[in-house]
């Protein structure tokens, strides 16, 4: 039976919380291990329905996992099989794509279902397989199911039109064993491919300028296992900054690295929340009165699009008017339709949204049409007056770690419930 999660708002919440390891991080890293020849030690590893999936993909390759702490994973592919990927477990996350590059690189083969994970428009992936064939490889796609080969894989320069963050993974995954220099430009910048370049070269990789937009990767001819801890999710950090914004006296946001969410912090301040931040934590006290603002969505280190829509459920607390435009994502604004449904006024047009605030926000059913259109439900949930009953919580559980528990810690009052089926949406 589905699971709904209710809210009762309007509580102050007081206390701590503890970001857990990088979602976006962690599910390139696990099917970049499988690229060692000897076991992969991940610590800080979330507990998310992605992780499960994707240990779940790793079972069927035959690669040993073992979990001897909630939060660590074992990851040894040395008996590993490279079996074709067409179970479910694939279609019901969007990062099962990675093992594309990881199977390319390591066994010049891959058969896989296409990959699932939230759908915010269209969602090509026709520069991780540009990325392919500039290798070397070939590729098929026939009744939902790709198929790429390679004879060898021979490095390349590869331009990148957009800067993705799933192309820049895929291919520095599929490079690392390939011959000579591989050269990846306009690459991503996301911290995420700074922490895979990291565990790939403890690996015994050569992979160069992560973090810049030029990438380089030297092809060698072995990788060995190693220890590696996973970076703090700046999303989930983004997440409960906004939440202690909208509803704390005073929260403390532990293990932050408050670099990485720079532009979220400095359009807080412009809507007048009062933080400290210091190395490793941000504290947010209650500030009475909250500004409009206007945020652009970039590639890192611009405003991450998947902090703009529990963001725009803040906003809808802010005096006067305030403008999301989405410039990576445009059709990302199916949090709006459920906000308004929770009394925000609010109208989105070609890529655009305005906020008409403040508004009071009063409980009813919505829906988490995608993961951070969840959170920003359970950020307008916590604000709103009565109970807010959220569907479709997969989509939630897929990127966050315990967030009933983390929340109810602090003084919340949220907790889930059993429905049936034809409740669910
Ligand atoms: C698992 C993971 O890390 N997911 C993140 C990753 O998704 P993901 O890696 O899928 O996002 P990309 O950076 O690839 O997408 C950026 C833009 O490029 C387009 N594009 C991408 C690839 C491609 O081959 N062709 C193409 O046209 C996309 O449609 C999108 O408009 O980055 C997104 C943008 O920061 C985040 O919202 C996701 O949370
Ligand atoms: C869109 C997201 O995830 P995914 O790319 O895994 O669907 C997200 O984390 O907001």
């Amino acid at each position: 039976m589905p699971e709904v999660i209710k809210i009762e708002g309007g509580h102050r919440l007081n206390g701590e919380v503890t970001i857990s390891g990088s979602k976006n991080a962690t599910v390139a890293l696990i099917p970049a291990a499988v690229l060692a020849n000897g076991p992969v030690t991940i610590v800080g590893v979330p507990e998310i329905a992605d992780v499960r999936n994707l240990a779940e993909i790793l079972k069927i390759l035959n690669v040993q996992v073992d979990q001897p702490h909630a939060d660590h994973l074992i990851i040894d592919p040395t008996h590993m099989q490279n079996v074709d990927l067409l179970d479910d477990a694939v279609t019901k996350l969007r990062a099962s794509y990675y093992f594309m590059g990881a199977l390319l690189g390591k066994y010049h083969h891959v058969r896989m279902k296409m990959p699932g994970g939230c759908y915010l428009g269209p969602r090509p992936i026709d520069l991780h397989l540009k990325g392919f064939e500039a290798l070397g490889a070939t590729v098929k796609y026939e009744k939902g199911c790709f198929e790429i080969d390679a004879d060898e894989l021979v490095g390349d320069k590869i331009f990148l039109d957009i800067s993705s963050v799933g192309a820049t993974i895929n291919i520095m995954m599929a490079a690392v064993y390939a011959k000579g220099r591989t050269t990846i430009e306009n690459a991503a910048r996301e911290p995420e491919i700074i922490d895979v370049a990291t565990l790939l070269n403890k690996m015994g990789a050569h992979i160069r300028g992560a973090g810049t937009n030029v990438i380089t990767i030297d092809g060698v001819t072995s990788l060995s296992g190693c220890f590696h801890e996973i970076i703090p999710d700046r999303i989930e950090a983004g997440t409960y900054i906004i939440i202690a914004a909208a509803m704390a006296e005073k929260m403390k946001i532990n293990n932050v690295i408050p670099h990485h969410l720079e532009a979220l912090l400095l359009k807080l301040e412009e809507m007048g929340v009062d933080m400290d931040v210091t190395v490793d934590s941000i504290t947010v006290r209650h500030s009475d009165h909250l500004k409009g603002t206007d945020i652009t969505t970039r590639p890192y280190p611009g405003f991450a699009t998947d902090l703009q829509q529990p963001l725009t459920s803040l906003m809808t607390q802010a005096e006067g008017d305030s403008h999301v435009e989405e410039t990576i994502y445009v059709e990302r604004f199916k949090h709006c339709e459920q906000l308004c449904r929770m009394g925000a006024n609010i109208d989105v047009h070609q890529g655009e949204a305005v906020i008409h605030g403040p508004t009071p926000l009063y409980g009813t059913k919505v829906a988490a049409t995608d993961l951070r259109c969840g959170a920003a439900m359970v950020v307008a949930g916590l604000l709103a007056e009565g109970t807010t009953t959220i569907s479709n919580i997969y989509h939630i559980d897929r990127g966050y770690d315990h967030i009933d528990d983390k929340l109810n810690a602090m003084g919340a009052k949220v907790w889930r419930e059993k429905v049936a089926d034809d409740e669910e949406d």
